[in-house]
C-alpha cells in the first residue's frame, strides 16, 4: 500500500527559464531538478497564456457534454478520443476500480491516406463536430504544435544536462517522426481515499520521453522521490499561486520564483485590500444609486480585484518531467473535492527508435537497468498494461 495522503509535504520545484540565453546554467538547473525529483517548472516557453486558457475553456466544454455525446468519440485502436472514468487503471495493486478521471487524447493529425496512417498512434484525430464545440479540433491543433516545440527545446537542454552531443536526439532515427500525445485530464471534484484504493490518478511513472504538464489551480499531483523506500514518502508539488499572475508580466523580469511568488503575494494583497475597502461603501452607495467620481474609481478597481481573480482561477501551471530510461518519478493525483482540470503532452520517439540506457548514463559499474527495446513495443506493452480493453465497451452497447 502506499502512502500518499492529504497530509502529504510540499515539494518546490526548480524553474527553468527557456526563455534564457545562459543555456549552459539552464542546463545545471535542469539536471540538478532530474537528480532531485525529476520535474520542474518551465517559464517563458512560448506558450501564449491566452491559449492556454482557451484549451482548458475547450476541455471543461468537452467534459461538459452529456455521457452519451462523449461517447460517440469513444478513443478508438489508434488511442485517439474520449477515454471515460475507470477507462484507466495505473496502479493495479492498489486501486480498486480506475482513475476517477476521464479524459480525452489528440494526437498529431495524419490523414487516412498517409501510410503513416498504418503506424500505431498516427492517423486522424476524433474531433467533436463544429456544431457542438466550435474551434475545438483548431485549438488543439495549434496547442499541439506549440507544445511539440516547447517540447523540443527542452530535449536540447536535456543533451547539454547529459554531456551528449549536442545533436544527440536530432538523430533520425529519434525524433524525425516522433509520437506527440496530448491529453485532455478531467477530475471531478471527488475526494480520494487511499486507505479505499479511490485515486484521481494511481501511482505511476510516464511511460515516454518527455511530459509536459499544465494544470489549474486545484492541488492534486504528489510525487515520490524514492519508490524503493519503505513506507514511500509523497509530497505534493504545488501549482504556485499567481506564478503565472502577470497583469505585470513579472515573468519576463525575474526568474527568481521566491520573487515572483512574494511580488505576486503582495500584489495580490493589495487588490484584496482594494476589495474591502470598497465594499462596504459600495454597498451603502447602491441604496440611492449615486456614484462620486471616487467610487467610480473604487468600482473599477474591484472590477480589477475580480478580473485578476478569475484569472488566478483559471491559471495554468506548466511543470515538466522525464521519463530517461523510460521510467519517470512515480506520480499520482489525489482528489481534494474540487474539479481539476489537466493538460498533459507526451513527447515520445519515432515507432523505430531503440530504447535504451544513453552512452553518458552508464559504465561498467553502472550497467544498463533495462534491456533495449523498440518505443513502439514498449508503447504497446504500456498502453495495454493501463487502459480498459475496447471490448468492454463494445460489450456495454449490445
Ligand atoms: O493530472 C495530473 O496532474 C497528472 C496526470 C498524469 O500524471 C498523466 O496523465 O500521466
Ligand atoms: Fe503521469
Amino acid at each position: 500500500m502506499t502512502d500518499a495522503n492529504a497530509g502529504a509535504s510540499t515539494w518546490t520545484l526548480n524553474c527553468i527559464n527557456l526563455s534564457s540565453s545562459d543555456i549552459p546554467q539552464s542546463a545545471s538547473l535542469l539536471k540538478q531538478a532530474c537528480l532531485d525529483s525529476g520535474f520542474f517548472y518551465v517559464i517563458n516557453h512560448g506558450i501564449d497564456q491566452d491559449l492556454m486558457e482557451e484549451v482548458i475553456v475547450q476541455s471543461r466544454r468537452f467534459f461538459g457534454l452529456p455521457l452519451r455525446e462523449k461517447m460517440k468519440l469513444l478513443r478508438n485502436e489508434k488511442h485517439r478520443g474520449y477515454t471515460p472514468l475507470f477507462d484507466e487503471v495505473l496502479d493495479t495493486a492498489n486501486q480498486i476500480k480506475g482513475d476517477y478521471k476521464e479524459g480525452c487524447y489528440v494526437g498529431a493529425e495524419v490523414p487516412e491516406d498517409d501510410p503513416d496512417a498504418k503506424k500505431p498512434h498516427f492517423g486522424p484525430n476524433l474531433w467533436p463536430s463544429e456544431e457542438i464545440l466550435p474551434r475545438w479540433g483548431q485549438t488543439m491543433e495549434i496547442f499541439h504544435n506549440q507544445a511539440l516545440n516547447v517540447a523540443k527545446v527542452v530535449a536540447r537542454i536535456i543533451v547539454l544536462a547529459l554531456d551528449l552531443e549536442a545533436d544527440f536526439f536530432d538523430k533520425p532515427e529519434i525524433l524525425s517522426k516522433p509520437i506527440p500525445i496530448l491529453r485532455l485530464l478531467h477530475y471531478e471534484g471527488l475526494i480520494s481515499d487511499p486507505s479505499k484504493g479511490i485515486y484521481g490518478a494511481g501511482a505511476h511513472s510516464d511511460f515516454g520521453f518527455i511530459t509536459l504538464l499544465a494544470t489549474d489551480d486545484v492541488p492534486g499531483l504528489q510525487i515520490c522521490k524514492n519508490k524503493d523506500a519503505k513506507p514511500q514518502a509523497w509530497e505534493y508539488v504545488q501549482p504556485l499561486k499567481g506564478m503565472f499572475f502577470t497583469l505585470h508580466n513579472f515573468l519576463t523580469e525575474h526568474n527568481n520564483l521566491t520573487t515572483i511568488l512574494k511580488t505576486n503575494i503582495l500584489s495580490m494583497a493589495i487588490w484584496y485590500i482594494a476589495f474591502i475597502v470598497n465594499l462596504g461603501d459600495m454597498l451603502e452607495r447602491w441604496s440611492n444609486w449615486r456614484f462620486s467620481k471616487a467610487s467610480y474609481y473604487r468600482l473599477y478597481l474591484t472590477c480589477c480585484f475580480f478580473a485578476s481573480f478569475c484569472q488566478i482561477y483559471t491559471n495554468l501551471y506548466i511543470y515538466i518531467y522525464i521519463g530517461f530510461a523510460i521510467r519517470s518519478t512515480l506520480h499520482l493525483v489525489i482528489g481534494n473535492g474540487q474539479e481539476r482540470y489537466s493538460i498533459a503532452f507526451f513527447l515520445e520517439p519515432n515507432h523505430e527508435c531503440l530504447v535504451e540506457c544513453l552512452p553518458t548514463c552508464m559504465s561498467k559499474e553502472n550497467p544498463p537497468k533495462f534491456p533495449p527495446i523498440l518505443c513502439q513495443t514498449y508503447l504497446a506493452q504500456r498502453y495495454g498494461d493501463t487502459h480498459a480493453d475496447l471490448d468492454v465497451y463494445r460489450k456495454e452497447e449490445v
